[in-house]
């Protein structure tokens, strides 16, 4: 018997990355957020690109498509096009704009399933030799009823029921042609029901439970960190003083004759202060969460960033501990200030007045807090499970 030697066809990939993903807490749409080092979104391209796709369509929000882009991390394969106002219409925008560039193979994925085993998407385009459709499945193991309202309505068969994961494999031409023809409504679960409902035949393979979709704020606490009754973070940043500039210091104007210069009102207290959290939760860092280069939070107050970070840790399951600031600076004195500052950082916080400590110190005229240049300041805090 002779073996072919030419290589597979190529295949392309649509990720879907057009969700608000609200349920997530995160300030960014949940695709573009931090998660384990990196943009949820790369790690499907990355993943993608390793198992040999030749092109990959984003589908973006409209207006979001740099930053999908510097999400994405390369430039070279890729494209980005406005998603829809479902994932069904995310998918279809992304399927036409392959229409003219002629693959035979289509993977479908979730920008939101960052973990993508390999040997899944070998699996899955294997499976597409004698299919129109591959799907990666995983067993229901707990036991499975029927909803109404309130009330159990029916026991369901679980031995005959899947939980479904994306990436999905598809040829191209049957998966087109099923979404042009599909009337809209109702609103497809997936593209495997829009290919099954066209007539295509659905194979299924093994999924893997790391292709968990991130959907709530709890998803993107650390996976490799242990449920810790209490986790420790530290901030640390600094500010350039400037005269013309407010002064803003642990959520208060302060008279002085400088002020601190920032993309928003520089208020370094607090920002060392919301690193110190984010950083206990594993959750990134408040550049990940508050871009510089995102004009909403020109100008923002600091305080709403503190509020988001007790937000995002309290939904993962924490409370604040106690905090410990120490704010670095020749000029302002602080202490005549000290006490509003505690008592407006524990409102911020969530937490008692005597769980917060504003300490302050001089770094005797040396340096540029010693030139009165800058003001630094660094916290650590720590973060409490809820009982
Ligand atoms: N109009 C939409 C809605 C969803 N998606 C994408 O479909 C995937 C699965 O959707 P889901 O996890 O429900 O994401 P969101 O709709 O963003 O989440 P939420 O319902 O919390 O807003 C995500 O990668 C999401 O970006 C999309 O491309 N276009
Ligand atoms: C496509 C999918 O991820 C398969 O499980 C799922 O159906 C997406 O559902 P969503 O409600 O759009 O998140």
């Amino acid at each position: 018997m002779t073996q072919s030697n030419s290589p597979e066809p190529p295949f392309a990939a649509i990720v879907v990355a057009a969700g608000k993903g609200t349920r997530s807490g995160q300030t960014l749409p949940k695709q573009f957020a931090p998660w384990r080092g990196k943009p949820v979104l790369r790690h499907s391209i990355d993943a993608l690109r390793k198992a040999g796709c030749a092109h990959i369509v984003i589908v973006a929000p409209a207006g979001m498509h740099q930053m999908a882009r510097d999400a994405a991390g390369v430039t070279k394969g890729l494209s980005v096009i406005d998603g829809g106002a479902t994932r069904q219409q995310s998918v279809a925008a992304g399927l036409e704009a392959l229409a003219d560039i002629g693959f035979e193979r289509v993977l479908i994925h979730d920008a939101a399933r960052p973990d993508v085993p390999g040997e899944v998407i070998r699996r899955l385009l294997s499976a597409l030799e004698i299919r129109a459709g591959a799907i990666p499945v995983l067993p229901v193991v707990d036991s499975i009823v029927v909803a109404d309202g309130e009330l159990m309505a029916a026991d369901a068969k679980r031995d005959t029921l899947r939980r479904v994961q994306t990436p999905q494999a598809f040829r191209y031409a049957e998966i087109l042609a099923a979404h042009r023809t599909w009337p809209g409504e109702p609103v497809a679960g997936d593209d495997a029901q829009v290919l099954r409902a066209a007539g295509g035949e659905v194979a299924m393979v093994d999924g893997d439970e790391r292709l968990k979709k991130l959907t709530f704020a709890e998803d993107f606490v650390s996976q490799t960190a242990p449920a810790l009754p209490v986790r420790v973070g530290m901030g640390y940043d600094v500010h350039r003083l400037a005269a013309g500039e407010e002064l803003w210091l642990c959520g208060l104007q302060i008279p002085h004759d400088k002020g601190l210069a920032g993309h928003s009102d520089a208020d370094v207290g607090l920002h060392a202060v919301v690193d110190a959290i984010l950083g206990a939760m594993a959750m990134g860092d408040i550049g990940q969460h508050f871009p510089p280069s995102d004009p909403q939070w020109k100008g923002a107050r600091s305080a709403q960033f503190v509020e988001h970070a007790v937000k995002l840790a309290g939904d993962a399951g924490y409370v604040v501990g106690n905090v410990d600031l120490t704010l670095i600076c020749e000029a302002p004195k602080i202490g005549p200030h000290r006490d509003a500052m505690q008592a407006r950082l524990a409102e911020l916080l969530g937490t008692a007045a005597g769980s917060v400590s504003v300490k302050a110190t001089t770094t005797e005229k040396l340096g540029f807090t010693g030139r009165g240049e800058g003001i630094a300041a660094q916290a650590v805090a720590t973060m409490v499970a809820k009982t």
